[in-house]
């Protein structure tokens, strides 16, 4: 999809757990600067890295992947200190038991996939077969003894379980590690940056003030949520004021002890630099 000079192209996770931060985004207004594109965590990924995209929402695990051509927008992410509500393990036995076993993972994402990477080696010794799947947890399960799921996919499929253990893993998380954990970042193409730094300048401050309402006006989007997804308005009040999408030094803290273990596991090969936006010339580069 070749951009058109004046359009820029945004992703849009296709789950409610960015809508905290877009919900309240004046698209309308923007309609012919900005072109809004929503998809599933991996296809943003992918459509960032190869330039469909100038700047989205991405799994931080994706940000490690190609540190290079991004830096990061300040105080936008998806993070959780402790529970997350929709990055959930489905498991037959528990975890101990399964850690050698079949584990099926949702083709959606790419961070929570290496998460559980990460907790089963690290914290459970296990060295289970993983394969990838549709995220559709029957099936998923008709082949596997463990199947992990995100997002709204995770959310509905927890209403509708009384079968399986079901393990939050960002509370696992905090649990083994007593740090954040940041699911997706705010990357932008550096060469956006370069090209049109004032239009990406205007459009942080919308994310800003999209999201700030987002924390002070929850009414419409707490019932477009029950409307579209099901549920209580209980439930997403709970699943929206648990999440975090900041993006302050306590999530950069735990980001970085989730690369350095991906590192040790040989699932990215470099070190990665956390990398501000910032106005000036040169992104801030934060070593760690
Ligand atoms: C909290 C969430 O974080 C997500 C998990 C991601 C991943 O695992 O790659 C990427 C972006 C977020 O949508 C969620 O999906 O509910």
């Amino acid at each position: 999809m070749s951009r058109k000079m004046d359009i820029i192209r945004i992703g849009e996770i296709d789950y409610t757990n960015v809508w905290p931060i877009l919900y309240h985004f004046p698209k309308k207004e923007y309609e012919n600067q900005i072109q809004f594109v929503s998809e599933v965590p991996t296809k943003l990924n992918h459509a960032l890295s190869n330039g469909e995209l100038d700047m989205a929402p991405i799994s931080s695990f994706a940000y490690a992947e190609s540190f290079q051509e991004y830096v990061l927008f300040p105080d936008l992410s998806v993070s959780s200190f402790g529970k997350v509500n929709s990055i959930l393990l489905f498991h037959k036995k528990p975890i101990e038991e399964i850690a050698n076993l079949r584990i099926a993972l949702t083709t959606a994402s790419a961070t929570s996939v290496n998460l559980l990477k990460i907790i089963i080696h690290k914290f459970y010794g296990g060295n289970p077969q993983y394969f990838y799947a549709e995220p559709n947890l029957e099936n998923m399960l008709k082949k596997a003894d463990a199947a992990l799921l995100i997002g709204d996919d995770a959310i509905q499929a927890k209403w509708m379980n009384s079968k399986y253990e079901v393990t939050d893993l960002g509370e696992l998380w905090t649990d083994l590690t007593n740090s954040w954990m940041t699911f997706a970042v705010w990357a932008v193409r550096k060469d956006i940056v370069k090209e049109k730094p004032k239009l990406v300048q205007q459009i942080f401050r919308l994310l800003q003030e999209s999201k700030e309402r987002g924390l002070k006006d929850r009414k419409k989007m707490l019932s477009e949520a029950q409307a579209r997804i099901g549920g209580s308005k209980s439930f997403w009040e709970k699943y929206f004021s648990e999440l975090s999408h900041d993006f302050g030094q306590f999530q950069k803290n735990g980001l970085k002890l989730y690369y350095q273990y991906a590192r040790d596991m040989k699932l990215i090969s470099e070190q990665v630099p956390i990398q501000m936006w910032t106005n000036r010339e040169s992104p801030e580069i934060i070593k760690y």
